[in-house]
């Protein structure tokens, strides 16, 4: 299992209590599948993602990435582990105005210290593959906001994550271009074999994932997996 987020709780200071953002929340994402998560504004799943990126440490249970479990983990070997393992896209895309399509994704693998050389091949594959060959040498404010999502979701992939994780890329997107980005995901799953989990808001496209599971009050609840595909996500019976 790529990734096991198993028995998460998560609180957060509340006034004179706690609110439980997560409630024993189980979720397991074989590689090459694709899992999308669904609820209501508030429900937890930004929260859920957090702690699947390592970026916040919950209060009980633990996430396993590529299997390491990261609850053994101090700080620095976490901080390696999600550099190494895991791709975050964030729902904007935050680029650098001043930099190439290709020189976002450099300057993200550049801290694993592997050749520029190397580093540049691998952006301008990764951007071929998004489908934005032809655009390496643009700058953000010369690419639509579709082909910056592109150039986010590309960046997240250049240190050939395990585990990808992805906040409502679609969110900024017309129907169209939308459909188009979730397609790109689900075909990047298949053949970078990661572990994907989406997040969003758009009922639209949830045909098009491995399974689906529903957020609500903190807990997670699994839906019906899509009826082919390869092996799909689960959420584990409690
Ligand atoms: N840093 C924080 N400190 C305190 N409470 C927080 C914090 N982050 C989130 N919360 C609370 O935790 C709960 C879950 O929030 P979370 O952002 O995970 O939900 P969400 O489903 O992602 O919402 P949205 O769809 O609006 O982004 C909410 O009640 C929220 O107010």
């Amino acid at each position: 299992m790529t990734l096991l987020v198993d028995d998460v709780t998560l609180t957060y200071p509340d006034g004179d209590g706690r609110l439980t953002a997560l409630d024993a929340v189980s979720l397991e994402v074989p590689a090459g599948s694709l899992t999308a998560i669904v609820g209501p504004s508030g429900s937890g799943k930004s929260s859920l993602l957090a702690v699947a990126a390592t970026l916040v440490t919950p209060d009980s249970g633990r996430v396993v990435v590529a299997g390491r479990d990261t609850s053994l983990l101090g700080p620095a070997e976490k901080s390696a582990l999600r550099r190494e393992r895991i791709g975050i896209v964030f729902q904007q895309p935050n680029l650098l105005a001043s930099l190439t399509a290709a020189e976002q994704l450099q300057v993200m693998a550049h801290v694993s210290g592997r050749p520029s050389r190397q580093l540049r091949r691998r952006a301008l594959e990764l951007l071929d593959a998004v489908g934005l060959a032809d655009k390496a040498g643009k700058r953000p404010h010369e690419l639509s906001g579709g082909q910056r999502q592109r150039v986010n979701i590309a960046r997240a992939l250049m240190n050939e994550p395990a585990v990808l994780l992805v906040d409502e890329p679609t969110s900024a997107l017309d129907h169209e271009r939308g459909a188009a980005v979730l397609d790109l995901l689900v075909t990047l799953t298949r053949e970078r074999a990661t572990a994907t989990v989406l997040v969003t808001h758009d009922r639209a496209h949830l045909d098009r994932m491995d399974r689906t599971a529903t957020m609500a009050d903190g807990r997670l609840t699994a839906g019906a997996p899509a009826a082919a595909g390869p092996p799909s996500a689960s959420v584990p019976a409690a």
